[in-house]
């Protein structure tokens, strides 16, 4: 899958493209991550990318053209790597918190992408005519305002890399996520047998799978109700799941 992020601070991205299960990813070249620095793009002495606001206020603005020829450049590279690009063009994604929030049903759909150029804003944001003309898309990962784009663009990567084919060590794990079947996840047990006192729930040592699986989802089901009960209101249980939920009832 095909990334590219524009940024003025492309060196933040190492924290995503040099370590862990991601970092894994592009060195087998499953993903490629592009860092784009719209300044390369300016063609005034002092690089600029940001001006006053018109109109007045605090703080500057980003200015839209470095920013368009950043995601031209970045268009020819998705074109290069084989972006399969639905008329001509790879969704350039802006992250804001104007935009629709992340959750799994949203990232659920994006590993089917080629791939995503993604647009990092900094300062007070960007000339609101660069997004009209190229933003497909602007997403938020919360109700909070940040300094810049790129944390929510790593997070929006991690989210979509974890769950393409291959990339966990255990493709099951991303499927047993959290959310994925609609409810929180259960508690998770590992060595030593004893913690300060505290054992693992014998079913988890029993061997028996059948009975873990069942304490494993009625462990969710316990955990969303009450810590996510809208999450809970919207669940809709498989076969196996209403029967262990009937199994809870009696
Ligand atoms: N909740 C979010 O996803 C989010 C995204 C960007 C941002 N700040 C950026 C936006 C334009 C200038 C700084 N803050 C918050």
């Amino acid at each position: 899958m095909f990334f590219a992020v524009i940024s003025i601070l492309p060196e933040m991205f190492s924290a995503i493209k040099d370590f862990g299960v991601v970092g894994r990813a592009v060195k087998n070249e499953q993903v490629v991550i592009h860092v784009i620095n719209p300044r390369d793009f300016t063609t005034d002495n002092y690089r600029r990318i940001d001006e006053r606001p018109f109109g007045g206020g605090p703080g500057m603005v980003m200015m839209a053209e470095p920013l368009e020829k950043a995601i031209m450049h970045a268009q020819d590279l998705a074109k290069q790597a084989g972006c399969d690009i639905q008329n001509g063009q790879c969704p350039v994604v802006y992250l804001s918190p104007q935009g629709e929030t992340l959750s799994e049903p949203l990232v659920a759909n994006m590993p089917s992408l080629d791939g995503m150029i993604l647009l990092c804003g900094r300062y007070e944001g960007i000339d609101e005519r660069l997004i009209a003309r190229y933003v497909d898309k602007e997403i938020s990962i919360g109700d909070y305002v940040l300094t810049g784009g790129e944390l929510p663009a790593m997070v929006l990567m991690d989210s979509v890399i974890r769950r393409l084919p291959k990339v966990m060590g255990d493709d099951l794990s991303a499927e047993q996520d959290s959310f994925v079947d609609g409810l929180l996840d259960c508690p998770h047990y590992t060595k030593p047998l004893e913690f300060h006192g505290e054992a693992v729930p014998p079913v988890l040592l029993s061997g028996h799978h059948a009975n873990i699986a069942k304490w494993r989802f009625l462990e969710q089901v316990k955990r969303t109700k009450a810590r996510r009960p809208e999450l809970w209101e919207d669940f809709q249980p498989s076969k196996q799941q209403a029967k262990w939920l009937k199994d809870l009832e009696d």
